[in-house]
């Protein structure tokens, strides 16, 4: 650029006694000119670019340091008053009520800032671990990653409620709802693409998680995640198998519909308790015919799952059709929800109905074979699930060494709610119970019938000990 000299300048026009003038201004070099532009814009940015990391950085590690010295009040609390429970459960459950769903409710909680924050060097240092050990913040890009860990089932067992407590963990993001890409075809081809979109934004260091129950009975599942990613970790909950059976009586029931296998009746003869036991291929088999029944029982939480009279018997229908099983007349929704466990459990003749649903998922050991012929035992942790209602902690320790991740989650994330009768969860910005479709009541069983199933179960679950190399002590009368 450079400035021409007065004499360059002329008045415009005739009339000289006028002030009016043109300075031109040119520039010599102009690829100079660009140059230097882009270098002053560049370090405009870069100076509102450090500007907004710092103000951010303070705002994180503030809102830790008051998450950490919140934790550390309530630990106090509960530690001197030894669970204020009756007073403050009623109140928890009356939040929990207004929180409406599940626990999270998908707000991010403080353990969800990024786990990148530099920890502040006080006695309140804050619990979030250092990914990037240098002075200032890193700005690691979220994105939708397609999960690492799955929950695959089982149903009933308190899938719901682990994914809420791994959600604690500020490592763990989890899909919101069940999202089911891999036990149903119309979701399956709609791609890996799809299946991304419906995940959580995470940063890079976190693990995602999805969980859909029917992932373990569906006979295709292990392939199709095998296929996407075939080190991925697998957990699996179990239940005590016949109080699982009728928890799933319970939410079918609830939904005014109850799960029998239209080819229930073909096996009912000698095929239930004291005679042969049916090989696991051939009890797949009858399984793998009831799909489209078990897909419109739904498997995931709330209304999702209501078996619709029209639907079910339109599925048992084309079956009779096509000749997949014996066209046995279908009673009615209505007919079924009437009925009692007792009556859909057990036979007339006493043998075990092991064609109705509630007990053939029970039959853990069938499926898990399955996956087991697809992934090694190492990449699938079972998780107990009647020691999760009792005591989360212990089974999510063990989870978080299975996924590798540090112990993050503690027992001041935990409090026992009276009136729900389980554990809720304490977040930073409120109490939350899982909603009230988990923890029905069941109904009262004869107890010769709990007995008589259980004793059925015993060697399906000897089996299934063997498979996962852990005896879960489950009772066998
Ligand atoms: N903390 C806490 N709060 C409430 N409920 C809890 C909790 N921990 C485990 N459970 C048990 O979870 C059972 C429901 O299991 P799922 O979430 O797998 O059900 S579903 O398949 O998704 O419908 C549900 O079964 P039911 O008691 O039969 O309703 C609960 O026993």
């Amino acid at each position: 650029m450079s400035w021409l000299p007065k004499s360059a300048m002329r008045p415009v026009g005739t009339d000289a006694s006028h002030t009016d003038c043109i300075l031109v201004v040119g520039v010599s070099r102009p690829k100079l000119a660009v140059v230097f532009l882009t270098v002053m814009l560049i370090s405009l940015f870069l100076t509102f670019h450090v500007l907004y990391d710092s103000a951010v950085y303070n705002i994180q590690a503030a809102q830790a340091v008051h998450e950490r010295h919140r934790l550390s009040l309530a630990a106090s609390a509960s530690a001197s008053s030894s669970f204020s429970s009756s007073s403050s459960s009623s109140s928890s459950s009356a939040a929990a009520a207004a929180a409406a769903s599940s626990f999270a409710g998908g707000t991010l909680n403080a353990n969800h800032l990024p786990v990148f924050v530099k920890p502040v060097a006080s006695s309140n240092q804050l619990s979030h671990p250092m990914v990037f050990p240098s002075s200032r913040v890193h700005f690691p890009k979220t994105s939708r990653r397609l999960p690492q860990a799955l929950i695959i089932g089982v149903r009933k067992c308190g899938t719901r409620a682990l994914l809420e407590m791994l959600y604690l963990h500020p490592r763990i993001q989890k899909a919101g709802g069940e999202v089911h890409f891999f036990d149903r075809d119309e979701n399956y081809l709609k791609g890996l693409d799809w299946y991304r979109k419906k995940m959580p934004h995470s940063f890079r260091g976190q693990i995602t998680i999805e969980k859909s129950p029917s992932y373990f009975v569906s006979p295709e599942v292990p392939e199709r995640v095998r296929a996407m990613n075939a080190s991925i970790k697998l957990l699996l909950i179990v239940r005590e198998p016949v109080t699982r059976a009728i928890s799933d009586y319970t939410q079918l029931r609830s939904h005014a519909a109850t799960a029998i296998l239209p080819l229930a009746e073909s096996s009912a003869p000698g095929s239930g308790y004291g005679a042969k036991l049916p090989t696991p291929k051939s009890l797949y088999a009858k399984l793998h015919a009831a799909h489209e029944y078990d897909n419109a029982l739904g498997s995931g939480a709330g209304a999702k799952e209501t078996l619709t009279g029209s639907r079910a018997l339109g599925a048992a229908a084309r079956r009779a059709a096509i000749g997949t099983t014996t066209p046995t007349p279908t009673p009615s929704a209505a007919q079924l929800a009437a009925k009692s466990f007792e009556e859909l459990a057990i036979f007339p003749n006493g043998t075990v109905n092991e064609a109705y649903r509630p007990l053939s998922i029970s039959m853990y050991h069938m499926h898990l074979h399955r996956w087991l012929e697809v992934f090694p035992r190492e990449q699938l942790l079972v998780v107990n699930g009647d020691r999760l209602i009792e005591d989360p902690l212990s089974q999510l320790k063990r989870i978080e060494a299975f996924l590798g991740i540090e112990h993050r989650v503690r027992s001041e994330h935990f409090y026992f709610n009276e009136t729900k009768g389980f554990y809720c969860l304490r977040y930073d910005n409120g109490d939350r119970c899982l909603r009230e479709t988990k923890g029905r009541k069941h109904p009262h069983v004869d107890p010769v019938v709990v007995s008589r199933l259980r004793k059925f179960f015993a060697e399906y679950n000897q089996r299934f000990y063997e498979l996962v190399g852990e005896d879960l002590g489950w009772p066998e009368e």
